[in-house]
């Protein structure tokens, strides 16, 4: 029985009447469009009940604290999804092998292999993989408490006097940068300002040659983790704003999808050992990524293990921040977050800042305390917030013909 999309969707809903039907579809999606293993990761374990579920003979569950396979430890940003059309499917992922194929497929992407020297790639490596500071993510979720299935862990290249502030929390728990992890970040600061040079220039972003990273977020993958579908929160990092992801270890796919529509295309690519992708100006705002599960039951081929981490996976994202100061919220004095509006195309492109106790840890959430507190944001003298509309700065990409038609731009 093939079902759409929208079908998925409204038996999921009926399974979980409680949860988001923008979360759901997301779940979907992250599920390659598997009803049953969407079930299961919202909290439905045992498999018959699945399937009767499924098959029509309907019980109503709560989303359960299960979740961990099924959300990002960094970015979180809610998707806020655009509807389906009534019949669409989910296509299949596009492999992406080369560069070229790679950079001309992906719009705000570039890909660079053999970037550090190879003894540097190695011990890089060999450090992080057996870190014990790397630690499991706790986040909320319709709610929930869950924790990631994978860890991570935040370094910075020197201790800091004042508060640091990630995903709306200050962050006191992080490590300092090892010389290896200095040494690569310099090389990639090469590696990115070159590249820089190489592309045309979006509004905000930071000019060719002074892109440099303030600080580097770390995953440890094994082969039983992910990382779901988000995009960065632009928060610190900017609108428009250059990650260069470094990849090291067991090679797995790396997906990316245009945030909207919901059912875009999907495609990977699978970074090697030692590689770069950029994720440049434009990436965030138009794109979501995510590290998927590997193939349930599937033997990892001898060959593809690496020789010194085997099925592991270290990924260390070196970021640049481009704002320093955070904003708060003038109504609960929680951290504000930056976004970008996207679902509705006539509001396409406008940033504005919302208040994080909407949807972070340790926020009330559960007893719908929520601060929902929004402004609009201004970049023009630096990052500032303000209530009228007219100054809101806004980017539409070149090719959003949707959107510039929906808004009467030439
Ligand atoms: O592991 C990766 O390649 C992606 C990591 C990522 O997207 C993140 O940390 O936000
Ligand atoms: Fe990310």
């Amino acid at each position: 029985m093939v079902q759409t999309t929208d079908e998925k969707l409204e038996k999921l809903g009926q399974l979980f009447p409680q949860s988001d039907k923008e979360g759901l579809l997301d779940v979907i999606v992250s599920c390659n469009g598997s009803l049953k293993r969407s079930a299961q990761l919202l909290g439905l374990e045992d498999e018959d009940a699945v399937s009767a579920s499924i098959c029509g003979n309907v019980k109503r569950f709560k989303s359960q604290q299960t979740l961990s396979r099924f959300m990002s430890p960094s970015a979180r940003s809610i998707p806020a999804t655009a509807r389906l059309s009534p019949h669409s499917h989910l296509q299949k992922t596009i492999e992406l092998h080369t560069k070229h194929e790679i950079e001309v497929t992906l719009k705000y992407c570039t890909y660079h292999t053999d970037v550090l020297p190879q003894e540097l790639a190695e011990e890089l490596l060999r450090t992080t993989m057996n870190d014990p500071s790397y630690k499991a993510s706790q986040f909320y979720l319709f709610g929930n408490k869950c924790t990631s299935n994978h860890k991570s862990r935040l370094f910075l290249p020197a201790a800091r006097s004042d508060a640091f502030y990630y995903n709306g929390k200050e962050v006191k728990d992080f490590s300092l940068y090892s010389d290896e992890m200095m040494l690569a970040q310099v090389l990639i600061e090469d590696v990115v300002n070159q590249a820089l040079t190489q592309r045309p220039q979006l509004s905000f972003q930071i000019n060719p040659g002074q892109w440099e990273a303030q600080a580097a977020l770390s995953n440890l993958y094994e082969s039983n983790s992910n990382l779901d579908w988000h995009s960065d929160r632009l928060t610190t990092i900017g609108p428009h704003a250059v990650i260069a992801s470094l990849s090291l270890g067991f090679s797995r796919d790396f997906r990316v999808r245009k945030t909207y529509p919901s059912n875009s295309q999907v495609y990977s690519i699978k970074p090697k050992h030692n590689s770069l992708i950029i994720m440049h100006a434009g990436f965030q705002e138009e794109y979501k990524h995510c590290v998927p599960l590997l193939p349930k039951k599937y033997n990892i081929p001898t060959d593809d293990l690496h020789i010194l981490s085997q099925a592991k996976r270290v990924n260390i994202t070196y970021r640049n921040y481009l704002f320093k100061e955070t904003a708060f919220c003038k109504q609960c004095g929680s951290p504000m977050d930056l976004r970008r509006m996207f679902k509705d195309a006539r509001k396409r492109g406008k940033y504005f800042y919302q208040c994080t106790k909407s949807y972070t840890a340790d926020n009330g959430f559960k007893d719908g305390k929520e601060c929902k507190w929004f402004a609009y944001a201004n970049f023009e003298n630096g990052p500032s917030l303000t209530d009228d509309e007219d100054h809101c700065s806004t980017w539409l990409a070149d090719d959003d013909v949707e959107a510039k038609e929906a808004q009467r731009i030439e």
